[in-house]
Formats: C-alpha cells, structure tokens, sequence
C-alpha cells in the first residue's frame, strides 16, 4: 500500500488543530494522500498517480485503502480530489486490461468493485472536487460521491459504448442515482462527455467553480449543510436509498468479474483497446 494517510485516529476524531494537517512524508511518490482539517474533520483524498490518474491496479487498492481509514477515523466528510492541474481521472488505466496478466486481471477489477462499494456505500458524507477532465471511471468515482464541484472547460462522462464497451451495471446505478432516469439513457447509450456547462445543466454536477481551492470549499459547505442532521439518522437514509444498487453488486460480485475477464479477453476487444492506446500515444506526440 502506498497511500499517505496523514492523520491518526486522535486527530481525526478530537478535531484538535486548526488547519489541514501536512503530510508526513512527500507526496510525490504516493499514488493517494489524505490531509484531514482537524478543525472540521474533513478529509482530503488526493489521487497522485501522473500524468492522468488512470485507475491501475495500485491506485485502485490505495483509494480503497485510504477510503476506509478515512471511514474508520470517523470524519465528517471526504473529498476526492486530484493532484494534477488538468486531469481528475482519466478512468480505468487501459494498459491493466491490454494483453492483460489474467489473475491480475481479476484482481483489477475485483480492486474497483472495492472501491465503489465504499465510496458508494461510504457512512461519511462524499463530495468530489473535479479539478480536471473525468471520462469513465473518473466520473464513475465523482459520481459515486454525494456532491460534485466541477472546474470550468474540462469534461466528464461515461464514454464506454464509445470505446465499444457496455458499462457494467453499477456504472449505470451510479448515473441514474444522479441524472433523470431518461437523461442517464441518453447520456449512457451516446456515451457522451459533457463539457463543465452541460454538466451542470444536467445535474451531473452541482456546481461549478473558478479554482480548485473554491471547489473545495464549495465541498465543505456542502458538508456543513448537514450540520443540524444526525450522522446515524443521515447515514441510514443515504445507505436505504443506495442500498439495491449495492446490494446488486454484491450478489454478482464474482460473476460481474467473470463477465468482465471474459469480456475483455475478446479478440476483438483487445484489438480495439491495442488502436485505443496507439491513438492516445499518437495524440501525445
Ligand atoms: C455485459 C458485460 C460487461 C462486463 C464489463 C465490461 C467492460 C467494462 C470495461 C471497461 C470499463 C472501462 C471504463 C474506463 O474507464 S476505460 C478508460 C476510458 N478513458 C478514456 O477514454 C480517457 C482516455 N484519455 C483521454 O481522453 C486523455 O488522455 C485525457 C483527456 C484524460 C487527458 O488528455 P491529455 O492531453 O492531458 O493527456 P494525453 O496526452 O492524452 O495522455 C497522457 C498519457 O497518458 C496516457 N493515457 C491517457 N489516458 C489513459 C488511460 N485511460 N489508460 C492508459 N493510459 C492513458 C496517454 O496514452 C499518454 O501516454 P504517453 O503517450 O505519455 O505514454
């Protein structure tokens, strides 16, 4: 595990000091950090894996490493973010499932499913801070939180029947927990990426802001809009309300991964993630 959680229980839930708490080592070569405002009891979760966040298998286990600390710490509220200036997430990292090492495979997928099982399901009030473009996964994660503050000019969307992929499931749940259930169809089956102003429109975000540290008080005001509610009492309503999507996922937790393996192991789909990757590397160059 390579995540820096920067905050020990005590900080967490004693709520001491004043202002977000530094890491303890150098962010740089961790591929999620957490800086918890003892003040509020707010949690920062910071992806760190350059150039684009793509969701590998090492970032996948550290977010869900650093979700559940954040959860058992009992903080007030989690925000995810990214610590790169254009990018929040570039979704699933494509090299994981191109020519792909099959027991890895599983353990890829099986590492997302964990992750959105707990940000999904998380007790503590989620927001996202979409600091950057989020296609796919990306946005599977934002829209997985309860709150989202976009930047403007950057883009988000599950893109999959684009790719030539049909979301799995839960990827839907999670839209539809969002969007209007027939704004959800279109925007699923066109697999279309919104700019910053459609999402909005839509509701697939809730606001915009001009700068990353706005969108993150934007989050906290977010949180503190449940000042006057009881944890337990809001925690079992949101945990009610998402609870089929989950339990849904749960009950085919293994075939889902089957399906996927079997899936993405397709001729043809390895082939068109082969084109996919050179002509990510094309447009780099
Ligand atoms: C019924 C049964 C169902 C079973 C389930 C089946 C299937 C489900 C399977 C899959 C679900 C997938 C969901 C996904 O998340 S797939 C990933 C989709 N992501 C994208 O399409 C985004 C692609 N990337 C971009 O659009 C741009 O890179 C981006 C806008 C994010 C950033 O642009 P920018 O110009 O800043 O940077 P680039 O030069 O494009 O990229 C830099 C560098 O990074 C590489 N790269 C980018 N994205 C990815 C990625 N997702 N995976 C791996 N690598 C990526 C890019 O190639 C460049 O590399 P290099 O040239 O520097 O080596």
């Amino acid at each position: 595990m390579q995540s820096a959680l920067i905050v020990g229980k005590k900080i967490c839930s004693s709520l001491l000091l004043r202002n977000w708490v530094r890491p303890l080592s150098a962010a740089s070569d961790k591929l999620t950090n957490v800086e918890v405002n003892d003040k509020t009891g707010f949690a920062k979760l910071t992806m760190n894996r350059p150039p684009v966040n793509g969701l590998n298998l090492d970032l996948l286990r550290d977010l869900h490493q650093s979700i559940q600390d954040i959860e058992k710490n009992k903080c007030r509220g989690l925000i995810l973010t990214s610590a790169s200036n254009t990018i929040f997430s570039a979704g699933l990292d494509i090299m994981e499932m191109y020519k792909p090492d099959q027991e890895r495979l599983k353990q890829f997928w099986t590492a997302l499913q964990d992750v959105w099982l707990a940000l999904y399901g998380s007790a503590v009030p989620t927001a996202a801070a979409i600091n950057g473009h989020s296609p796919a996964g990306g946005c599977l994660l934002a829209a997985s939180c309860e709150y989202r503050v976009m930047l403007p000019k950057y883009t988000i969307g599950l893109n999959e029947t684009q790719l030539g992929i049909v979301a799995p499931k839960w990827f839907m749940s999670t839209f539809r927990n969002v969007l209007p259930r027939r704004i959800a169809e279109q925007a699923l089956t066109q697999g279309k990426m919104f700019t910053s102003d459609e999402a909005l429109k839509i509701g697939l975000v809730d606001e915009l802001a001009a700068t990353k540290e706005e969108a993150l008080l934007k989050c906290e005001k977010f949180f503190a809009s449940f000042a006057k509610t009881d944890p337990i009492a809001r925690y079992l309503t949101k945990k009610q309300l998402r609870h089929n999507d989950i339990k849904e996922l749960l009950d085919e937790k293994v075939q889902d991964v089957e399906n996927f393996v079997l899936f993405v192991n397709q001729p043809s789909v390895q082939k068109g993630l082969g084109l996919y990757l050179e002509s990510l590397k094309k447009k780099a160059k």
